[in-house]
C-alpha cells in the first residue's frame, strides 16, 4: 500500500546525509496520505544507505502499525502530534543538524537576522520551552510533539508561513507539503541557523531586518502576488 508515497519517503530519508543534516542515524522523515490518514515513516536506527522501501513502517494517526515489519521511528509520536494538529503540512523532518541544534541547546529562537531566512520563514523561528521531568515521564516524544503546538498556538504562528521550530534542549524540527519540500526547509533551516550564529559572532549588536524588508523577501515568495522563479 501507498507505494508512490513510500518511494517519496525513501528518498527524503536518503537526502540526509547527502545535505549533511545528519551523523548516524540522527534523523528521520516522514509524510501522510491524507485521504486514508496513514503516516509512511523511517524506521528506528536504520542506516540510511541500507533503508530499503520494504523496510519503511506504515501507521495510523494513533500510532498503530498498518504495515511493516520494523519498529518506526522513536519520534513517531511526535511526527503524528504534528500531522493531527497541522493539517496544512505533508511532510515531516526531524534532524540533529549542528547549526539548528545549537540554537536549539541554548534555548534560543533564530531571529530573522537576513534576506536568506526571510525567503522561507517569515519571522523569527521559535524555541520550544523545555518539557517538565512529569512530561516527559508522561510520554516524552508525544509530549515533544504537544509543546511544538503549545508554541505555535502561544505565538500565533501559521505553520505554513514558519515551516519548522527548535525543540529547547534537543533539536530541529521542520515540514512541508510533502517529504521532499519538508527535506528543503530541513536545509534551509540548517543553513539560516549556521549564518546567525556566523553572524553574531561578527556583530553581536545585530537587529533582526526591518518588518517590510522581511515582507518583501517572504511575500515575493510565498504571497499571492509571488513573482519569484518560474512557477
Ligand atoms: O532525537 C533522537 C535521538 O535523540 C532521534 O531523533 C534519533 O536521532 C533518531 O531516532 P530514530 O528515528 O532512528 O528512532
Amino acid at each position: 500500500m501507498l507505494e508512490p508515497l513510500k518511494k517519496e519517503v525513501l528518498e527524503a530519508n536518503q537526502q540526509l546525509p547527502k545535505h549533511n543534516l545528519v551523523t548516524f542515524t540522527w534523523g528521520n522523515v516522514s509524510a501522510i496520505d491524507r485521504e486514508t490518514n496513514l503516516v509512511v515513516i523511517k524506521p528506528s536506527g536504520v542506516q540510511y544507505d541500507e533503508l530499503q522501501i520494504e523496510d519503511l513502517v506504515v501507521v495510523d494517526l494513533d500510532g498503530n502499525i498498518v504495515e511493516g515489519t520494523l519498529r518506526p521511528s522513536s519520534d513517531t509520536p511526535t511526527h503524528l502530534a504534528l500531522y493531527r494538529a497541522f493539517p496544512q503540512i505533508g511532510g515531516i523532518v526531524h534532524t540533529h543538524s549542528p547549526g539548528a541544534t545549537s540554537w536549539a541547546q541554548a534555548g534560543r529562537p533564530i531571529p530573522a537576522l537576513g534576506t536568506t531566512h526571510a525567503d522561507y520563514f517569515y519571522g523569527e523561528i521559535p524555541c520550544t520551552r523545555m518539557l517538565t521531568e512529569e512530561e516527559i515521564e508522561r510520554g516524552y516524544e508525544l509530549e515533544t510533539g504537544n509543546v511544538i503546538i503549545e508554541t505555535f498556538e502561544q505565538e500565533g504562528l501559521d505553520p505554513i508561513a514558519m515551516p519548522g521550530i527548535l525543540l529547547s534542549g534537543h533539536a530541529p524540527f521542520s515540514w512541508g507539503g510533502n517529504a521532499a519540500e519538508a527535506v528543503y526547509n530541513a536545509v534551509v533551516l540548517e543553513e539560516v541557523a549556521k549564518m546567525a550564529l556566523n553572524t553574531f559572532i561578527l556583530n553581536q549588536q545585530v537587529k533582526p531586518i526591518d518588518q517590510f524588508l522581511l515582507d518583501k523577501h517572504y511575500l515575493r515568495k510565498h504571497g499571492v502576488n509571488a513573482y519569484y522563479g518560474q512557477k
